[in-house]
């Protein structure tokens, strides 16, 4: 995209492969990377400017110097924060990413308002939440990346269950982006096939603990920190739709007010992506046991932001 400026603040795992991948295929004209490490994030910028160069991509990708480089960015996506380490859960995380979130949607109000915000940092609802208190911004415009990667997750473990159909996989996963969200089943299909009708219920429950266990399992082998290569892939679809203004459907985290009956919270629900952000929150109809599951998986999101309301508010 021609003069589009994607900004990611945080150049660890993930901001360091969203950059590689938006600038592989020529995404944004520009992407400014940001992080308090200085010669990482100059490093990380030479390198994947080079590896544009070497892909024939347009896309020039620049250290930040000062918080002006932010200027002017048509999105801004916030990475920065600590991972877990095995024996934590994200929600271990609050109140330690919860200042650097504060800092840094600080910097982004200053120097560039108008931008499109994408959190990414966990836990990640309340992030989002944290964000959204503490710049003022509109809910439109501050939008969490989980949904898609926990959705990208379940295709997965379909896939791996049922050994074909790769490529033709949709699922579907809501709520917050923690150990109790909510994949729904009887929303995901192979080929426009709902899985209820290849797989048994044995096998469809063991896909959601597998789902809901995705990045735990991860955290556990790699032990020195999270998933990159799928939140950062995940990221760029979102980071797609709004420049491009493809209007996609993806279920992300994103606050509710009055939709699916809640008021002030966030949690992962599908929506419209354009060049507005969130363009349209889509209400499914649930289950009555999958409504007692997102409120569920929404009253732990409660439960972070109240600490947050406490803490920081
Ligand atoms: N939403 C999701 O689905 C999802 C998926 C993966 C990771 N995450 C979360 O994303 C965050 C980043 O994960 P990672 O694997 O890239 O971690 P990482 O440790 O590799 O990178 C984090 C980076 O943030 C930087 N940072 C810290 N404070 C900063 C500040 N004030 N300004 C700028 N940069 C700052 C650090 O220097 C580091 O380079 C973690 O909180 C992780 O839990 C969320
Ligand atoms: O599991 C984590 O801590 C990182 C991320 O939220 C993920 O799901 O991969």
């Amino acid at each position: 995209m021609i003069n589009k400026k994607v900004t990611i603040i945080g150049a660890g795992n993930v901001g360091s492969t969203l950059a590689y991948t938006l600038a592989s295929k020529a995404i944004c004209s520009t992407i400014i990377l940001k992080d308090i490490r200085e010669n990482i994030v100059e490093a990380m910028s030479l390198d994947i400017s080079q590896s544009a160069n070497a892909a024939k991509s347009h896309t020039i990708v620049k250290a930040a110097k000062t918080s002006k480089d932010l200027e002017g960015s048509d999105i801004v996506v916030i990475t920065a924060g600590v991972p877990r380490k095995p024996g934590m859960s994200r929600n271990d995380l609050l109140l330690t990413n919860a200042k650097i979130m504060e800092s840094v949607i600080l910097e982004v109000k200053e120097n560039s308002p108008d931008a499109i915000v994408i959190v990414v940092s966990n836990p990640l609802d309340a992030m989002v939440y944290s964000a959204l208190k503490s710049s003022g911004f509109k809910k439109e415009k501050v939008i969490g990346m989980a949904g898609v990667l926990d959705s990208a997750r379940m295709s997965h473990f379909i896939l791996d269950k049922l050994g074909y159909g790769a490529g033709q996989i949709e699922a579907l996963v809501m709520g917050g982006h923690g150990d109790d969200m909510v994949p729904l089943p009887n929303h995901s299909t192979v080929a426009g096939i709902c899985i209820d009708n290849i797989l048994i219920k044995k096998d469809i429950d063991d896909i959601v603990t597998k789902t809901r266990n995705g990045g735990l399992q991860i955290v556990k082998l790699l032990e020195t920190g999270s998933a990159y290569y799928a939140p950062a892939h995940a990221t760029s679809l979102m980071v797609e739709s709004i420049l491009n203004n493809e209007k996609k459907i993806y279920p992300c985290s994103v606050l509710l007010e009055g939709e699916y009956g809640y008021e002030n919270i966030v949690g992962g629900v599908p929506v419209m992506l354009g060049s507005n952000g969130i363009e349209k929150i889509i209400e499914l109809d649930l289950t009555d046991e999958q409504k007692v599951l997102f409120e569920k998986s929404i009253n732990s999101v409660k439960e972070l932001t109240e600490v947050l309301e406490n803490n920081f508010f």
